[in-house]
């Protein structure tokens, strides 16, 4: 479990993050997204004891990180995959980290195996290493103490397709038999495939936060028609709101109002669908524009919009 509560971080006059509260529940992966320079890694900092809050707290597993005493074990934490002694090797990073975690030996070689890099790539100073495999390296670092939750900044990074999709499977897997996981990203379509819940970021403030599937169908529907335009103009004098999303247009109304307001006008829909990742794009942007839009302090912790971004702030205020 992490819980997060009311963390602010101000940079001089800057405030990075601004009263940020949140929990991540064993079993579940959390996707923490945010535009760049919102404000995650600096939250995931101080969750991890790296950088001082100017006010609030966080917790892992009910202490402070500082406090954990052998936190390796308990926390695994991947916050920036090049930040690794480059005229090292792979495996001697992993046993140096073993001996310091006071874990056996042998376990070197099961994260290795676990993260997909062979003997080759183990014995390969980490200056040689690409990003990616950087990435791997940081990702078996984290696994080494058999934790319990993980804490991972833009994990995907690097990695190629193939990656991505094993990094999918390992941490939904983690997270199936009772971790914890906390991963940010900017790829919302990478987050939407492997979390369970959603925090998002933007401007330093929480602008949404709760069940992904609620989120995404907060996010409306995604429509199509052979004809773009006549659709378009069908829900437009129904008085639905319509914007152009990469797939077809998106309607923040249900599949009903949409699929009725077509066939009133005789149009033949070719789709109509939960938005999903459209409907999350959609949602991430309106809602970080909103957050980065100047507007008085006092007015900022009640975003407007989407019923989704409503739900969040009342459930992130409780
Ligand atoms: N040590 C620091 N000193 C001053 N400002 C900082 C410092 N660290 C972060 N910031 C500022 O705080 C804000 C949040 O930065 P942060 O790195 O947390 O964002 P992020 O969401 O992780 O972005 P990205 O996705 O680009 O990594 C930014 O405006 C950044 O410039």
């Amino acid at each position: 479990m992490i819980e997060v509560t009311q963390l602010t971080k101000r940079y001089g006059r800057h405030t990075a993050v601004q009263d940020v509260s949140f929990r991540c529940e064993p079993g579940t992966v959390t996707g923490f997204l945010g535009p760049n320079g919102a404000g995650k890694s600096t939250t995931m900092r101080m969750i991890c004891g790296l950088t001082l809050p100017t006010a609030g707290s966080a917790t892992v597993a009910g202490r402070p990180y500082r406090h954990l005493p052998n936190p390796g074990r308990l926390v695994g934490v991947l916050l920036d995959a090049s930040a690794q002694h480059a005229g090292r090797t792979g495996r001697e990073v992993l046993t140096v980290a073993a001996a310091t975690m006071g874990v056996h030996r042998r376990t070197v070689g099961e994260a290795l195996d676990r993260v997909g890099l062979d003997a080759v790539a183990a014995k390969r100073r980490i200056r040689a290493y690409s990003l990616g495999m950087r990435q791997r390296l940081g990702l078996a670092h984290a696994l080494l103490g058999d934790p319990r939750v993980l804490i991972l900044d833009e994990p995907a990074n690097g990695l190629d397709p193939e990656g991505i999709f094993w990094m999918r499977g390992l941490l939904r897997d983690f997270a199936d038999r009772g971790g914890t996981v906390l991963l940010s990203s900017h790829l919302l379509r990478e987050v939407e495939a492997v979390a369970d819940r959603l925090v998002v970021i933007g401007g330093g403030r929480i602008v949404a936060q709760g069940d992904k599937d609620e989120l995404l169908a907060g996010g409306g529907t995604l429509a199509r028609a052979r004809d773009r335009a006549a659709l378009r103009g069908a829900l437009e004098r129904a008085g639905l709101p319509v914007s152009d999303g990469a797939e077809g247009l998106l309607v923040p109304a249900d599949s009903e109002a949409v699929g009725l307001a077509a066939a009133a006008a005789g149009i033949a829909l070719t789709e109509l669908r939960p938005a999903g990742a459209g409907g999350l794009e959609q949602l991430f942007l309106t809602l970080t524009a909103e957050a980065d839009a100047p507007r008085p302090a006092e007015t900022v912790d009640q975003p407007a919009g989407t019923g989704a971004a409503a739900r969040p702030t009342e459930e992130a205020a409780r």
